[in-house]
């Protein structure tokens, strides 16, 4: 009971993953494969292995921006509806292997139009590949749609995901370098969305600090944070270790808005300078609405139980302290209400009181 979780406990434990990226999750192969067939030939190495290694290596840049370059080669093999559908399908594989169970994966369909598809056409086989990617797995994949931040059809967008909300599309965010591209840029979208009851995340305090964070939430509305990071700016912790919040971090705290962290994507891109000092240890200790995500699972190299394992070893957290993120995630779902309680009680706390009980 008190010993910790090994990575096979947590990888068999029910995981809700709440911000990953379907065009950062691709396996290496998938890319070589697709590649050779579109006659893609821009691609930095021809083999899985170092393939991976690439992404891996170019992502652990420091720097947002350098991080996004590497997503060219990604988004590059994504331009047909058969290659929409495959990488789809193979990520509701992935995350159910890894024991995810109720899964909101993002893409920006603006970026998957260049061999000729409609919007709606890339909708459309994206769902068809998490159809068929989750079917007999025990885990549902719902869609949000991302606009690119520094693009100009984000309206265009927040009326896709509203068309496609009842079938599969849970919701809308965006995403993008964030410095020079504040989100109320969008403002239209998102006072859309508001009007339309539709839900949105958005990337904010990752690359850029509170301003970012404090227009996410009090110009735009968001019901959730993409990252969120940088509210540890708005915290101050007296050696003694009790914390003072600023009012925008005693808000979000207060009005239990969702973080989306992903630990190893911000030490990838410099949001945080090791796993130990990632903000999450205070952030969780402070009770903020905190979710573990993935955000890149290729340029990462990881997944929700490799997420969660580190964040055992650098704070020491068993199996309460896990259940509590997944809790936390599921009851940030853009999905009703109903529903959420259905897979909070029938599967995240059965699954996690069987494990306990085995430990
Ligand atoms: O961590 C991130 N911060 C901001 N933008 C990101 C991040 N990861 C991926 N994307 C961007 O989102 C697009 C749609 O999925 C990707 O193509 C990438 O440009
Ligand atoms: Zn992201």
């Amino acid at each position: 009971m008190t010993q910790q979780p090994t990575f096979d406990e947590i990888r068999r434990a029910p995981k809700v993953l709440l911000h990953d990226h379907l065009d950062g999750g691709l396996r290496p192969q998938t890319i070589i494969d697709l590649a050779r067939e579109s006659g893609y030939d821009r691609l930095p190495a021809t083999e899985a292995g170092a393939l991976g290694d690439w992404f891996r290596e170019a992502a652990d840049s420091g720097s947002l921006e350098r991080y996004l370059e590497t997503f060219a080669h990604t988004v590059g093999v994504m331009q047909t509806r058969e290659a929409l559908v495959r990488v789809a399908a193979e990520c509701a594989q992935d995350l159910a292997d890894d024991g995810v169970v109720y899964a909101e994966v993002r893409y920006a369909p603006e970026l998957h139009t260049s061999g000729g598809l409609s919007l709606d056409q890339v909708v459309q086989a994206v769902l068809d590949g998490f159809r068929e990617g989750s079917d007999g797995r025990g885990i549902r994949v719902n869609s949000l749609l991302t606009a690119m931040r520094h693009q100009a059809r984000s309206m265009e967008i927040a009326e896709l995901a509203v068309r496609y909300r009842d079938v599969g599309v849970a919701g809308f965010d965006i995403a993008g370098a964030e410095a020079g591209y504040p989100p109320t840029r969008h403002l239209d979208a998102f006072e859309y969305l508001q009007r339309e009851n539709s839900h949105f995340t958005i990337h904010a305090g990752e690359g850029f600090g509170l301003p970012s964070i404090w227009q996410a939430i009090q110009w735009c509305g968001a019901d959730r944070l993409g990252h969120g990071v940088r509210i540890i700016d708005d915290i101050q912790v007296a050696s003694d270790g009790t914390a003072k919040l600023g009012r925008l971090a005693a808000y979000v705290r207060d009005k239990r808005i969702p973080l989306e962290m992903c630990p190893t994507s911000n030490l990838q891109t410099g949001a945080a300078s090791s796993l130990a000092d990632h903000p999450i240890g205070l952030l969780r200790r402070l009770y903020f609405r905190v979710t573990v995500n993935t955000d890149n699972r290729l340029m990462s190299g990881t997944s929700v139980s490799k997420e969660f394992a580190g964040l055992v070893d650098a704070f020491g957290y068993g199996w309460d302290d896990l259940q509590w993120f997944t809790v936390n995630a599921m009851k940030s779902a853009f999905l009703p209400f109903d529903e959420r309680l259905a897979i909070i009680n029938g599967v995240i706390k059965p699954g996690f009181a069987q494990l306990k009980w085995q430990a």
